[in-house]
Parts: C-alpha cells; structure tokens; sequence
C-alpha cells in the first residue's frame, strides 16, 4: 500500500455505531475525514447534519450511494446486517473491523445475497474516537488502488495504521491492539484498588492510577527512547520499582501471562473465523 494523493473523503454506510464502530465514526467526524454518510444503528441517539441516522434499512435515503459499507457489528451479526443491506452491498467496498471475519467469508456471504463486493479488513482500537488508535489493515487481492488508499486514508485520520502482507496475522493484530485497551484499562483498575484496599482515599487512588497510565502512555508516545528504556529510568538499584517489579518481571507473571493471554486472544480470533 502507498501514499494516498488527494483522494476525495469517501461516503460511508457504518452499519453498527457501538463501541467500536462509535469510536471510528467519533474520530472521522471530529477531523472532517468523511462526506456526507449514514450510520445505521438501533441505539445511536444521533448523527448531526449532513449526516443521516438510519434505525433500520429502510430509513437509508433510497439514492445513497455508499463508498465504503463499513461492517462494524458484532461477528455473529454479520450475516443478518450483510441480508439487511444488500441493496447498498453492491459494488461497493465493504471496510470491516469484525473480529475473525475473514476477505473470503464475507465476500461470499454479500454473494449469497446477490451482491459483488471487494473486502478490506481493519482492526482498529477504541482511542480511535480521540484521533489516537491504531489500526492493523489487510486489503484482498481485488481491491482498487484508490479503495485501498481512501481505506489507509480513512483508518490514518483516527490514528497509527499497520498494514499487514498476510491476511491472518489479523489474529495477532487484534490480540495486541485490537484487545490490548482493555489490558491497560485493567492494570488501571488494579492499581486504583491496591490503593483503596491499603487506606487511600478513593479518589486518591483513582488520580494516581488513571494519571499514572496515561501519563505513562503520553511520555512512552512523545518518547523516541525504547519502553524498556523508559522502564529502566524509573527503576533506581535496590529501590522501590525494582522490588515492584522483581514481582512482576518473574517469569511466571506477566512475561507468562501476557504471553498466554496474547495466545489465548490470537486463537479465539482464529476460532471466530472458523
Ligand atoms: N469494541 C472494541 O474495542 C473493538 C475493537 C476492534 C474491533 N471490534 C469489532 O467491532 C465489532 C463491533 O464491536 P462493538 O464492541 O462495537 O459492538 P457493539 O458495541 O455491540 O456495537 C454494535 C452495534 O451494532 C448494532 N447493530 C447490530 N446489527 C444491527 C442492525 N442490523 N441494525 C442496526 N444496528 C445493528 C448493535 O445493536 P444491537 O446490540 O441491538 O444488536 C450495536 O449498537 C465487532 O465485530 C468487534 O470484533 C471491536
Ligand atoms: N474487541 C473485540 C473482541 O473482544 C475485538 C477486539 C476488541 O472480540
């Protein structure tokens, strides 16, 4: 994939405006990354103008002409939304973030209803919706070059974009960055709790642990110093971090865990395609 030159913002049908699919359209809008679209979603309060919100497939204005149908429900939903909007499915390019769901597979699902579509594949990751995620992105073989570059284009507006040459290492993608908030949400979580389960006070704790993960994540992104590196600054000999982390760095905690949830994540990604 290379560089996109001065490709028009491309029209979007977003079928499915949750978590995910919430998060790409909030970062789309907030830097003018799209023409007028349509969101088609059951719960989405509103879209603004020139946007249009669709409660169901009949609320999309019969002449609306979608670039890019953008499939962001849940995988097991993919079959129903693919029957529900063929009509628009057609000739289009179908951009899906869906867990699993492989190029070949929803190809021949929009085939079954009677429509032709080229198939690229994104994983992107919710800070997408504040213009800082990170996206891995596979095109199929038969996708054109401006569709490829307004996708690239598209998933660069909200954030990093790694393409990938090998359509599964989509598995691992979403294993690392596609889950990988909900690890630091988590380690967030547990560090708000070591504080009030000591005595401080719970929104004591709650300023340090949130501020000390987004600090951190803001220092490791203006950084150019290695994370270990970084790491290793905080870590005097014999001090305070060092014991923290003789506990953490053992080789049955995190390196094991981390490494078996990454496993566990990239095979039930592989499972979701199966
Ligand atoms: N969440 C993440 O961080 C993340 C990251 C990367 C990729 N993904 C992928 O993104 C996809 C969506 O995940 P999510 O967490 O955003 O799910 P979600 O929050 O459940 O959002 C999906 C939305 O689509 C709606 N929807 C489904 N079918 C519809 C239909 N036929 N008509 C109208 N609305 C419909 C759902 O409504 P109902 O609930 O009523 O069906 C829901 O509001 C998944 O395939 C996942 O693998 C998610
Ligand atoms: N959320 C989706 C899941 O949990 C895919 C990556 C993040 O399956």
């Amino acid at each position: 994939m290379t560089h996109a030159v001065n490709l028009p913002p491309p029209a979007l049908l977003l079928v499915g405006c949750g978590n995910m699919g919430g998060a790409l359209w909030d970062g789309w809008r907030e830097c003018d990354a799209i023409a007028p679209s349509v969101v088609l979603d059951r719960h989405r309060a509103s879209v603004p103008t020139p946007h249009h919100l669709a409660r169901t497939p009949q609320d999309i204005p019969p002449d609306f002409r979608p670039d890019f149908v953008v499939l962001a429900v849940k995988p097991a939903k993919a079959e129903d939304a693919i029957a529900l909007i063929s009509s628009c499915l057609d000739g289009t390019t179908l951009l899906s973030v869906m867990a699993g769901r492989s190029c070949a597979s929803l190809r021949e699902a929009a085939a079954r209803h009677g429509a032709t579509v080229s198939v690229v594949r994104a994983m992107p990751n919710t800070p997408a919706s504040i213009g800082q995620g990170v996206t891995g992105i596979f095109a199929d073989h038969d996708v054109s070059p401006t569709r490829r570059e307004q996708a690239l284009s598209l998933l660069r507006a909200v954030g990093g974009v790694a393409p990938v040459t090998h359509e599964r290492q989509l598995d691992l993608v979403t294993a690392i960055s596609g889950s990988g908030p909900a690890y630091v949400f988590l380690l967030a979580e547990l560090l708000e709790k070591a504080g009030i389960d000591r005595g401080l006070p719970p929104e004591t704790a709650r300023l340090l642990a949130r501020g000390t993960v987004s600090g951190a994540g803001a220092l490791l992104a203006a950084s150019s110093a290695e994370s270990h590196v970084l790491r290793e600054n905080v870590t005097s000999p014999n001090g305070t971090t060092a014991r923290a982390l003789s506990c953490l760095m053992a080789p049955n905690a995190w390196p094991a865990s981390i490494d078996e949830a990454i496993t566990a994540a990239a095979e039930r990604a592989a499972e979701l395609a199966r």
